[in-house]
Parts: C-alpha cells; structure tokens; sequence
C-alpha cells in the first residue's frame, strides 16, 4: 500500500516493505540513494529498497558544510573526486531538482612550509591526473578573499592550491533530489526502519531483518557511513575505521564578505558564506571514538580562535548554531568501496569529514560494481588493501584534522 502523507512525501512516496527486492540500500544518505540511482539509471535494476532508519537525508549528508572539491593527490581519488565533481556539475539537470550547484572556487590554505610542499606537490600531480587545479600566490589569495589577514603572526599565508571549479551545494537538495528520481523509478525508500540483523544462508546473503519486518534480498549495499562497523558485525565481519564527531557551526548572517570557501588545514577551520550570509564553519575531528551527534563546545571554541588570526571578521560575530555528526574514518582517510566476504553483500564507507563531494561519484561506482561485481573506480578502494598494505594515503588532502 503506498500512503502520501503530506509534505515532502509528495516527492517521494512512504510504502510498506515489500517480502523482497532485488537489492537493499541500507542507509538513506546522499551515497545510499546515488547508489540506487545510479542502479537504475544505468543497469535498469529499479526492484530496489533503500532502508533508512531515521529520515532521508537526517545523517552526515544533511549536517555537512558542502564543500565540494577533487583537488586530492593520489590517482584513485582524484579519478573518483572528479568523476563526482564533474557529475555535480550536471546534478540539478540529471535530477531535475535544483541542487544549488556553486562552483565558487575552493582554497587549501598553505601556511607552513610543509603545506607549501605538499600543496605544490599536489597541483603537479592534479596535472597529470587532469584534474583543474593551480598553486597561488599570498596576493592572490588575498585578492580572491579580502577579508582574510595574509600576515598573521603565528601562521601567515604563504601560498593556497585554487581550485576554480570547486565549490558547494545545498545538502538537504541533494538527498532530496536523488530519493524523488529514485522513487520516480518505482523504488520504496522505506524511512523509520532500522536494519537490525543480516541474513545469510551458506555464505551468501538473503535478506536483514528490521524493525518493520524481515525483508528479503540477493544483493545488500551497506551505505551507512558512522555506523558501518554495526552494519558489518551483523553479517559477521569486521571494518577497518573509527566513527568519531564531527561538527559545524554558523553563525549570525551578515552582509556578502566571501563568495569563495577556504580551508585552513593546519589550524584545524574551514569556512565559507552561504547564501543566506552566516558563515558556515567547520573544524577537526573530536580525538576519541563515539557516536554522538553533537560535538562538545571547547572544539567549537578551539576552531573559531584559530581561525581568528587568519579571519579578524569572525571575532566580531555571535554563533547561529551548532552541530555534529559521526563520521566514518579509515587509517589512511580514503574510502572503502567493496565486496565483503558475505557473497552479495557490498560496503560503501569510509569518506570520514570529506563524502559530500564524492556522492555522485561514489553512488555511479557502487552501483557498478553491485551490478557487475567490479568498476575500475572501486579496484583500489577495496576493504582488504589495509590487509595488503596497498593504502591510499589521503592524510593531507582529507585537510580536516583526524
Ligand atoms: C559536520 C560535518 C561537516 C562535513 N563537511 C563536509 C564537507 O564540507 N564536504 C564533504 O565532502 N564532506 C563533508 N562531510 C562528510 C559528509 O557529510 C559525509 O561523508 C557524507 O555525507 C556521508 O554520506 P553517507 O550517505 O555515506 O552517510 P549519511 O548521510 O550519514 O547516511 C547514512 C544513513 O544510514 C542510516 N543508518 C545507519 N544505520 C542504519 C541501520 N542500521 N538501518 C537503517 N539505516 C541506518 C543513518 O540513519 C543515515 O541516514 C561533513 C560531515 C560532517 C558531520
Ligand atoms: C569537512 S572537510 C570538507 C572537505 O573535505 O572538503
């Protein structure tokens, strides 16, 4: 029986579970329902339940601060970043929802020699990678951003890495621009059920069970970032990465005084105006494992001061608000998108404080290799590279600290 219920719902509808689909979705995120977009917009796979156990959109992709970028150094993130970069760039037309696409240019701010090197380092090898990308001057850092003081006592600006095309989206758009394409395909994004157990029969997967009934399935896409390591104790293996917090804040709105986003890596802050004029503000991560979604003050506390001398304006506002969400965090910060040992069941996590950007990118690979059982933008991101050694050290393009 479909029910529409007022609202939202009219985009998208709230239907009883069916006995079984094709393949389950677990996680109604911005990865979860690319992937099962993406599943039905190039394998036809459209017998598909993506199982959330809050509200679409209420996890990581609707509590981010939408920075969007591919300026990443090693060469299966930078295929990944841009692929998803390049597909944002068509999202609202691909959805037909507007998702406030805004290439407004990014900066990673180098203020150390060692960002310096690492920065340099990074524009050679995005030019090789053919991803858009140039190493700036302090002058033209201050040009592209006014506000910012380029002569701080404790970390001057020596130099950013431009990235014109990158920039932000609205997040909540996102997630609802995918669930109304998917349901429009005749998918059931089934909100307020939480997968409780999975069901396997001689090592290959039949179905999870969850607070709405047992649902039955041949393939299970496990898309639920900071709770990946409950998803895989279920199906009885386990995940390398921490779920730690982290959070954001904004705060009052104030006239137009930044129309690009800076990241400021080795004080721990990031920044950008949105467009209702709070500056949206973002830090490390909290330094212990947990799944709270709120953070703890003395972090907020800790970025806005560092930020401080870099952006005298921000001493002047008040807060907005604060939040926090629980982000899945790999040893070498990249992702992991992969078959598991359960036949039929795939895990997409990993993007820890950086998976906004790779959204449509991860969801059109995901879905590649559920349908095929291989994509070449998944070879190296597999679940047992920690096992062989074969990292994808991402410790300085990730920016946000760990
Ligand atoms: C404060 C903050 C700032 C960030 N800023 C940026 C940024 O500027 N740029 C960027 O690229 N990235 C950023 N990120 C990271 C980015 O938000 C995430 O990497 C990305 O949104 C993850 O998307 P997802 O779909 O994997 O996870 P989510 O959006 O978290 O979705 C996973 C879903 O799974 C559901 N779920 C969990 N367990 C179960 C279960 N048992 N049964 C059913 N459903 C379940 C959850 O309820 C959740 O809705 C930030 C993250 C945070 C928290
Ligand atoms: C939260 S950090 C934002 C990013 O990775 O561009």
């Amino acid at each position: 029986a479909t029910r529409y219920h007022s609202g939202w719902e009219r985009h998208w509808r709230s239907p009883t579970p069916k006995k079984k689909y094709d393949a389950i979705i677990v996680g109604a995120g911005g990865h979860g329902l690319a992937t099962a977009w993406h599943l039905g917009k190039h394998y036809g796979i459209t017998n598909v339940a993506i199982i959330e156990k809050g509200w679409l959109g209420g996890g990581n992709t609707g509590r981010n601060t939408t920075i969007i970028r591919s300026n990443y150094l090693q060469d299966p993130s930078a295929a990944i970043y841009e692929k998803s970069r390049s597909l944002y760039e068509t999202m609202s037309q691909d959805l037909n929802y507007n998702v406030m696409f805004s290439p407004r240019g990014v900066i990673m701010l180098a203020q150390t020699h060692h960002e310096v090197r690492g920065y340099q380092r990074t524009a050679h090898a995005n030019a090789l990678q053919g991803v858009t990308t140039e190493w700036i001057t302090p002058a033209r850092v201050k040009e592209l951003c006014p506000i910012m003081n380029i002569e701080g006592p404790r970390y001057p600006v020596l130099g950013g890495l431009w990235q014109a095309r990158g920039g932000t989206a609205r997040h909540d758009a996102v997630a609802w621009g995918y669930a109304r394409a998917c349901s429009d395909m005749g998918m059931d994004i089934i909100q307020q059920c939480e997968v409780t157990n999975v069901r396997t029969e001689g090592g290959k997967v039949v179905g999870v069970d969850t607070t709405k009934g047992a649902i039955d399935c041949d393939k299970l896409g496990m898309v639920v970032a900071g709770h990946a390591s409950h998803l895989a104790d279920m199906a009885g293996f386990r995940l390398p990465m921490e779920s730690v917090a982290l959070q954001a804040l904004v705060s009052e709105p104030i006239k137009p005084c930044m129309d690009i986003v800076v990241m400021a890596n080795t004080v721990h802050g990031y920044l950008s105006q949105s467009d209702k004029g709070e500056m949206v503000i973002g830090g490390g991560t909290d330094g212990f494992n947990n799944y709270t979604q709120r953070g703890s003050f003395h972090h907020v506390e800790e970025t806005v001061r560092a930020l401080n001398e870099t952006f005298p304006i921000l001493s002047r506002l008040k807060m907005l608000r604060q939040w926090g969400g629980i982000v899945d965090v790999t040893g070498d910060r990249s992702p992991i998108l992969s078959k598991t040992p359960i036949e039929g069941v795939f895990v997409n996590c990993g993007w820890g404080t950086g998976g906004f950007k790779a959204i449509p990118g991860s969801g059109f690979a995901m879905a590649e290799l559920m349908a095929k059982g291989a994509s070449p933008l998944t070879d190296e991101f597999s679940m047992y590279r920690f096992r062989e050694g074969k990292f994808i050290d991402e410790s300085v393009a990730a920016g946000v600290a760990h």
